[in-house]
């Protein structure tokens, strides 16, 4: 395939402008515009980055389920909705499709607030289905007849929320339908034992001859009456049904596997499930990644990525190691003269860069799948057992394990790492995947030891020092990325608790600046110095235990306080500087440069950061006139 630089649609797509335009189109045509669409995202996802893959898996679910059902008047809901591409395309947004994840543009995700089309919007995994059974429930109740569709992957299947939510279906409502997306793959290889249930499914010997049987019986009906394909096709996926399927014991009537990138199956089979008064859920095959080579052939990478060239597939390799590199590596170095410690990930080994710790310490390294509950919880459990578990979790997501933080970590004082990777502006993946929140929601867990690095450098450092906190849990925040690429030293360095660097002694000014926008402090310091003013810059090193003492001598007679953080300013790291200086009586005005407290869109981190004012001249700005 090559690249087709020009943002014009082809034949059929340019006609969509509403999933009424496809009502009227035949299997052939239909046909057409999954190639067509697959072609554009191709195209479109090799210059704005995106999440090909999952994409490429529902062009044909996405057509059959506009070509079937009413939007808005029916709701569909996707898990995660990474892979709401295609139904973008199809309600309305086709032309737009280039602009995704580039500022104003199109989100990556669903938004209420983007589309009518858009029921539900999501970036976490596992909400579709509990959310969707919501809806149905209120359906009910209002006396409507809608139908609400939950589509979730593999992978969903085996969040907490989607269990919990499968167990309360029976006894909900009888109109309800599941799609679930099987391709075998999370991010990287799915686990677990849902995983290899739904292996042995499609595995099942009469797996085989079903595929072809589905594929004739379209072949053999087709041109007869829409009720005709029903009934036929009542008989033939009751034929497809597998018994004692797992979903038949919650209530919930199993249909298939069928394979998701037969069209017209996929059509006569939502025509029927819509007419049937059960709850139902349908088990669709695909591939992850179909149509296009390079991501067919390495389905991890191309579950979501940045800019690509079509020819092969390739990206820019990155100039610097991430800070999920620089992790990854540190910790399986400890991990080889350190028994005791753990690794573990929710369905994250390649975005943590705990696939390091998996390839040479492989039997201590643990991927429980999308479950971050479960996650924290076992972590406890290695905890007692006088193991030294580091739990990699990115912020964003942590958030659902904030009461296994509090009431068994903490309360237990149980010696788990908590390693929160994207802390601060995820930038493309927008706000269901900032990670603006930590600081706040975990600042006030009592005892807990919490950091964050100027640097690479420091950063192994601070790793080095959770290694030898034994008594209580402790957390580290480090962002998407790169830093300053400082190189980490041979030896790392044990830090002292709660004590900060004092980088420069000043008298007028005092600049406090936290993590990664030490930078910026740095560079606000060397402006106001140009200014002739004399400035105090503090690098915290600690979000809490705060370095009292340091913070009190350089505020109490300075002119102004500026604090700096990634971060939002509700609650955040500056919130802290101020109550402590309040509690000290100091009145020393505070400027606190972090995000607003307002979500924050998607976008370019630098663009962002100018547009919400978490910039070196915004800080001059304030600063000035507070002096
Ligand atoms: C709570 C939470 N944890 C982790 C993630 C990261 N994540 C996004 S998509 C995904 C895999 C989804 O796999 P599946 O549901 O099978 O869908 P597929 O992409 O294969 O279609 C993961 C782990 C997330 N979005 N939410
Ligand atoms: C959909 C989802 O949650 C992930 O695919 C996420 O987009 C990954 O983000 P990173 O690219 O920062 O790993
Ligand atoms: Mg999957």
């Amino acid at each position: 395939m090559t690249s087709d630089s020009s943002n014009s649609l082809p034949d059929l797509l340019a006609t969509i402008n509403s999933p009424a335009d496809l009502k009227g189109m035949d299997d052939e045509q239909l046909e057409q515009l999954a190639e067509e669409v697959r072609h554009t995202l191709i195209n479109c996802l090799s210059v704005t980055g995106g999440h090909l893959g999952p994409n490429l898996g529902v062009t044909e679910l996405s057509i059959a389920l506009h070509k079937v059902f009413d939007t808005p008047a029916d709701k569909f809901l996707f898990d995660v909705s990474h892979q709401g591409y295609v139904h973008k395309m199809l309600t309305g947004r086709a032309k737009e499709i280039h602009t995704i994840r580039t500022p104003d543009g199109l989100n990556g995700f669903l938004l209420r607030t983007e589309s009518e089309h858009d029921c539900y919007g999501a970036g976490h995994a596992g909400t579709a289905v509990s959310a969707a059974l919501g809806m149905a429930s209120a359906r009910d109740l209002k006396g409507d007849d809608n139908h609400v569709v939950a589509v979730a992957g593999d992978a969903a299947f085996t969040c907490g929320p989607t269990l919990e939510a499968l167990n309360n279906i029976a006894e909900t409502t009888k109109k309800f339908i599941i799609v679930l997306n099987d391709n075998e793959w999370s991010i990287d290889k799915n686990v677990g034992a849902l995983a290899k249930y739904f292996n042995n499914i499609q595995t099942h010997p009469t797996f085989a001859s079903i595929r072809h049987s589905a594929a004739d019986f379209v072949e053999r009906v087709g041109g007869k009456s829409a009720r005709k394909f029903a009934h036929k096709v009542e008989r033939n996926t009751k034929n497809l049904l597998i018994p004692n399927v797992i979903f038949e014991k919650f209530g919930v009537r199993y249909y298939g596997p069928i394979d998701g990138h037969d069209l017209p199956l996929l059509v006569r089979t939502f025509e029927y499930l819509k007419t049937q008064n059960e709850p139902v859920i349908l088990h669709i095959i695909t591939e992850k990644g179909r149509g296009y080579k390079p991501a067919l052939d390495n389905p991890g990478k191309f579950h979501g990525l940045g800019a690509y060239k079509i020819e092969d597939g390739s990206t820019a390799a990155p100039a610097t190691p991430t800070y999920s590199e620089i992790f990854g590596r540190a910790l399986t170095d400890f991990a080889k003269e350190d028994k005791s410690i753990t690794a573990i990930t929710a369905a994250m080994p390649g975005g943590t860069k705990l696939e390091i710790f998996k390839d040479e310490v492989n039997e201590r390294y643990f991927d429980v799948g999308i479950a971050e509950e479960h996650a924290a919880l076992f972590a406890c459990g290695h905890a007692t057992q006088e193991l030294r578990p580091f739990l990699a979790i990115y912020s964003t997501f942590m958030q659902r394990a904030y009461d296994m933080i509090i009431h068994d970590m903490a309360l237990q004082k149980l010696p788990v790492r908590l390693c929160m990777d994207r802390a601060g502006l995820s930038g493309d993946d927008g706000p269901t995947h900032h990670g603006l929140f930590d600081i706040g929601y975990l600042s006030h867990v009592p005892d807990l030891v919490f950091m964050q690095a100027k640097d690479e450098d420091e950063f192994v450092d601070m790793l080095w020092t959770m290694k030898h906190i034994d008594d209580l849990p402790s957390a580290i925040r480090y962002p998407r990325g790169a830093g300053t690429g400082a190189q980490p030293k041979a030896k790392p360095q044990l830090l002292e608790i709660g004590k900060a660097e004092l980088v420069q002694k000043g008298s007028d000014i005092t600049l406090i600046g936290l993590g990664n926008l030490f930078e910026m402090a740095e560079e606000t310091c060397r402006q106001l110095e140009a200014q002739g003013h004399s400035v105090t810059l503090i690098n915290p090193r600690f979000i809490k235990p705060l370095d009292a003492e340091m913070i009190i001598e350089h505020a109490r007679n300075a002119k102004v306080v500026c604090t700096f953080e990634d971060h939002v300013i509700a609650n955040g790291f500056g919130t802290s500087v101020l109550e402590l200086l309040s509690d000290q009586q100091i009145h020393t005005p505070v400027v606190r440069i972090g995000w607003p407290d307002e979500f924050v869109d998607h976008g370019k981190v630098d663009q962002l950061r100018q547009r919400y004012g978490v910039s070196v001249e915004a800080a001059l700005k304030q600063i000035q006139q507070n002096l």
